[in-house]
């Protein structure tokens, strides 16, 4: 069971130098089954990064979701798969025809069931966004009919999964179904401030209601110890999957 925590447990690598990067990957490759490189480190690494990070053992989550034309974003995914990442993102407010175009690409570069095939996520709606960030930016409908709704999208473009809010997972589960990846950041153990997430649930509260994959940054990396932080949270993990089984 331990060992099924960890693989769920990916850590969001927001550091700004490769050898701090290089430091908290040698630090928790223990602790954690994937290595999310996000906008900040790969701006100033680029794909050095992730292949330091897969030298060191460790998998990778290429979070840059992109969203752009449907033929731009296509060809990034591309360059994703050739990286060899775990799994990489798009934001699913750039559309069906976006969506089906990368997975398009990607099957043609990739294949569906290779040992290469990276997961396709979308993004749904922010964890940091709010009811208020929704009415701002013009969209009249609630987080909760825009997730499920978003999440079919994707899954009708061929997407394998989505990153959402482990608050959506029930709503993304009865629209989806069972075999679609959710993968849920905006997770705050107890012991941890909320930062700039909003919709956010501990990790026990995830597992209990089906996510996949648990991102945490933040709660580990601004622990007095976080080596301590990630064993609570895998043990957190553990006892809700012992209750899923
Ligand atoms: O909706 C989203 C999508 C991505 N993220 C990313 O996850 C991590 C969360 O880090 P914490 O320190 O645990 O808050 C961060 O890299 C975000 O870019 C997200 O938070 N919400």
């Amino acid at each position: 069971m331990r060992n099924e925590a960890k693989e769920r447990l990916i850590f969001a690598l927001d550091v700004d130098c490769f050898e701090d990067a290089e430091k908290w990957v040698k630090l928790l490759h223990d602790k954690v089954g994937v290595f999310k490189v996000g906008k900040q480190l790969f701006t100033r690494c680029g794909s050095d990064v992730v292949r330091m990070i897969r030298g060191e053992g460790g998998e990778v989550f290429l979070d840059l979701k992109y969203h752009d034309i449907p033929n731009t974003v296509a060809m990034a995914g591309v360059e994703a798969c050739r990286l060899g990442v775990r799994m990489f993102n798009v934001h699913a407010l750039g559309g069906p025809e976006m969506m089906r175009e990368t997975v398009a690409k990607a099957d043609a570069s990739c294949p569906r069931g290779s040992a290469e095939r990276p997961l396709l996520l979308a993004v749904t709606i922010l964890t940091s966004s709010t009811e208020e960030t929704l009415r701002a930016v013009g969209i009249d409908r609630s987080v909760r009919e825009m997730v499920p709704r978003l999440a079919r999208l994707a899954k009708e473009a061929g997407m394998d999964g989505v990153v959402a809010s482990p608050q959506e997972v029930g709503l993304i589960r009865d629209a989806c179904g069972p075999e679609f990846v959710i993968v849920t950041p905006g997770v705050r153990p107890a012991f941890a401030s909320l930062d700039d997430q909003k919709r956010v649930t501990t990790p026990a509260e995830a597992i209990a209601a089906g996510a996949d994959y648990l991102v945490i940054g933040r709660p580990i990396s601004a622990a007095a110890d976080p080596v301590e932080a990630a064993d609570l949270i895998l043990a957190e993990i553990e006892e809700a999957l012992r209750g899923r089984s």
